[in-house]
């Protein structure tokens, strides 16, 4: 077995995400036998002395059938509507299964912002290791019905990834539909008319080059790419991943011999680069010229003025936005050095051009992050 795959198997802390295909049925909600096996896999690997949180979805899937409603809807308040009528038979599940080993479980709803609010994120942090210490299991979800499309995290592979940073796991999870990370999506052919083949482990974004990571099933979110997504951002934060598939979750579980497997970076972001690249809220967006996104993103150097094309929102100075290209494609993040207003008046001005006031950069290197 490769080094990684015992590291993760062998982690004292893990965070275990489980997909809403995993857990529910479009026309019967959610399935009480699959939530079993999962939970008699978690429990074995905590009798085997690892401390496990839990990160459910389903909340939508399993609201579905209750409100007779056919398909997941697309609207965002019917979805809200769904995933708190879903959330609580979710979280009585989840009780009445851990309850079989005489475990307790307790709720825990966030949304993105909790992640950017330095009070909320230390609440947090401390509900899940006072929970961890009273030996009790939490089981956490996006709090669905506060979340507006703006400020949600888009899907809980991302949320397991913050949580995985946020508790200091060892290793994460991800049990989904699908057995592994596969060169395309595993129910169409590829494009040489060859099936998709699975990839046992990736060790970098190298491995990643001419995989097709599509969409979802009917009831997951974010589908292939937002589990890349969220295997980066635990990358950065120095937490491998497992993907795996729930049937096999008691093997993934006891010895991580299925799935893919993704190696964490070497040596992690720093806490503060962390924040700015993935746990802040982004309160606008500057646009650069092919030139800044030269010296900014790949040379390191300060933003200026001069690169800047066009500035958007309302942000204040300390602010995080995200930097995009000419094509719209986000290209980094940064915290500001001055109020939108300024900004304006600074677009597209070379620095000697500028007032006293106004020559320092836009972002100094030291607080930008490419993406
Ligand atoms: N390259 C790929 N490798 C594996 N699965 C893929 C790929 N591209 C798309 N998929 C699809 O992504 C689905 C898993 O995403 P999703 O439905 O969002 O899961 P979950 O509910 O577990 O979050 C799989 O069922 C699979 O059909
Ligand atoms: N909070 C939502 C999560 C939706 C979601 O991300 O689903 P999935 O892609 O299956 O992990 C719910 O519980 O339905």
């Amino acid at each position: 077995m490769s080094e990684l795959r015992a590291g993760i198997a062998g982690a004292r802390s893990i965070v275990v995400k489980i997909g809403s295909s995993a857990l529910t049925d479009l026309a019967s909600g959610l399935d009480r036998d699959r939530l079993d096996a999962l939970v008699d896999a978690l429990e074995a690997r905590m009798q085997a002395g690892s401390d496990v949180v839990v990160v459910s979805s389903g909340a939508i899937g399993a609201g579905i059938a209750p409100l007779g409603l056919r398909k997941r809807p697309t609207d965002l308040a019917t979805k809200q509507a769904a995933a708190s009528v879903g959330q609580l038979a979710l979280a009585h599940a989840w009780g009445t299964s851990f309850a079989r080993y005489r475990r307790v479980v307790g709720q825990v709803l966030l949304t993105a912002d909790d992640f950017s609010d330095r009070a909320h994120h230390a609440n947090a942090q401390r509900t899940l290791d006072r929970l961890r210490a009273l030996h009790a299991v939490a089981v956490v979800n996006e709090n669905d019905t506060v979340a507006t499309n703006e400020i949600r995290f888009g899907d809980n592979d991302r949320l397991a990834a913050l949580v995985a940073h946020l508790v200091s796991a060892d290793a994460l999870v991800l049990l989904s539909d699908v057995d592994g990370l596969y060169t395309g999506d595993p129910r169409r052919p590829g494009p040489d008319g060859r099936p998709a083949r699975l990839i046992e482990q990736v060790d970098g974004p190298e491995d990643l080059d001419g995989v097709i990571a599509g969409s979802g099933g009917a009831l997951g979110t974010g589908g292939m790419a937002s589990k890349l997504a969220a295997a980066r951002l635990a990358s950065d934060s120095g937490v491998p991943v497992l993907l795996a598939s729930a049937s096999d979750a008691a093997a993934a579980l006891r010895d991580a011999s299925v799935g893919t497997a993704f190696a964490a970076r070497p040596e992690r972001l720093s806490a503060r680069r962390f924040w700015v690249r993935h746990a802040a809220q982004s309160h606008g967006r500057l646009v650069l010229d092919d030139g800044a996104v030269q010296a900014v993103c790949l040379r390191r150097r300060s933003l200026l003025a001069a690169g800047v094309t066009a500035a958007h929102g309302n942000f204040s100075t300390g602010d995080v936005v995200d930097l995009v290209d000419l094509r719209g494609e986000v290209r980094g993040r940064g915290v500001v050095g001055y109020d939108a207003d300024d900004v304006a008046r600074m677009i597209g001005r070379s620095t000697d051009e500028l007032p006293a006031d106004l020559q320092r950069p836009l972002i100094h290197a030291d607080h930008l992050v490419p993406v």
